[in-house]
């Protein structure tokens, strides 16, 4: 099939495509049928259910696991047909904050943020150096650079992460759960600061997250992905006027709905050797 670039004007082709995409892990089915796109310059959340198949998705796009079957396109190329040489490269391309970002606890803010520059590139210390200073300065921080990860909060933890993740200036940044752990405030300092570097420097973003007020203020489009499948697909405002009775469940917290608060079990009756009675729920 020939690479969208080719086919399309880039700017209109999505940075990331899935197109009918199903895998899994060993013989266990996660995603069946996947369909999902997220374009240049955007900041797609995705939501779900626990084990939804959230983090799997990510996995796909930064081609850590394969499909079964569909394809995963990233900049139009299709990343099964990519050689590992390829692959490498196009991963250099994105930058990833996973489950906490957590930091090397060893090296200083700065020597975090310089890590990815120094694996990646042979600069000259000075050019470093600067690279990682404007990093730093994006995220609030050029001025805690001699700072150990142990004497920085939580809230500036993530917050280096983040500057250690677009250090060599990815075009796709994916975020797992970003917010996790953080106080409300940090939260949304943390929440504003993905949305400003997203514009400011021409990002593509990517979020898996739980936290759906803060998700919701900061998104373009939201993906809600559920029973394998992605089940919706749209603005903030659209998944809050969704009337699928999944999407609702979700979106405004209601305890039971499609996903059953009780997990199936033997009657309440028969677990706590009780006479069988009708009426008692569940
Ligand atoms: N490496 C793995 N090997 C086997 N099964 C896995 C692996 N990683 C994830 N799974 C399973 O795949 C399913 C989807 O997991 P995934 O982490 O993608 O879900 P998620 O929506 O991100 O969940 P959460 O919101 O809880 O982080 C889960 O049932 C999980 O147990």
């Amino acid at each position: 099939m020939a690479p969208y670039s080719s086919i399309l004007p880039v700017d209109d082709a999505p940075l990331i495509e899935l197109r009918d995409v199903s895998c899994g892990y060993g013989d266990r089915i996660i995603l069946e049928h996947v369909n999902l796109r997220v374009d240049r310059g955007s900041l797609l959340a995705l939501i779900g259910t626990s084990g939804g198949g959230k983090t799997t998705v990510l996995r796909l796009i930064s081609g850590q696991i394969k499909p079964l079957s569909g394809q995963v396109f990233f900049d139009g190329q299709d990343l099964a047909q990519m050689d590992r040489e390829q692959l490498y490269a196009v991963r250099r391309r994105m930058g990833m904050l996973f489950q906490f970002g957590a930091l090397f606890t060893d090296l200083s803010v700065f020597e975090n943020v310089a890590f990815p520059l120094r694996e990646h590139t042979k600069l000259p210390e000075a050019m470093l150096r600067d690279l990682v200073l404007m990093k730093l300065n994006a995220v609030g921080l050029r001025g805690s650079r001699d700072l150990m990860p142990s004497e920085v909060s939580g809230g500036m933890a993530r917050r280096v992460a983040l500057a250690r993740a677009i250090a060599l200036d990815p075009d796709l940044v994916l975020y797992d759960e970003p917010f996790a752990g953080l106080d409300p405030i940090s939260l949304g300092v943390a929440a504003r600061l993905i949305r400003d570097l997203n514009d400011a420097l021409g990002l593509t973003s990517i979020i898996v997250s739980h936290d759906l007020h803060e998700t919701f203020q900061i998104a373009d489009q939201v993906a809600m992905v559920a029973n394998g499948r992605v089940v919706a697909q749209g603005t903030p405002q659209q998944l809050r006027d969704s009337e699928d009775p999944l999407v609702r469940q979700f979106v405004r917290a209601e305890a039971d709905g499609p996903v059953r608060f009780h997990q199936p079990a033997k009657s309440v009756q028969a677990d706590f050797g009780l006479p069988e009675q009708e009426g008692i729920a569940p």
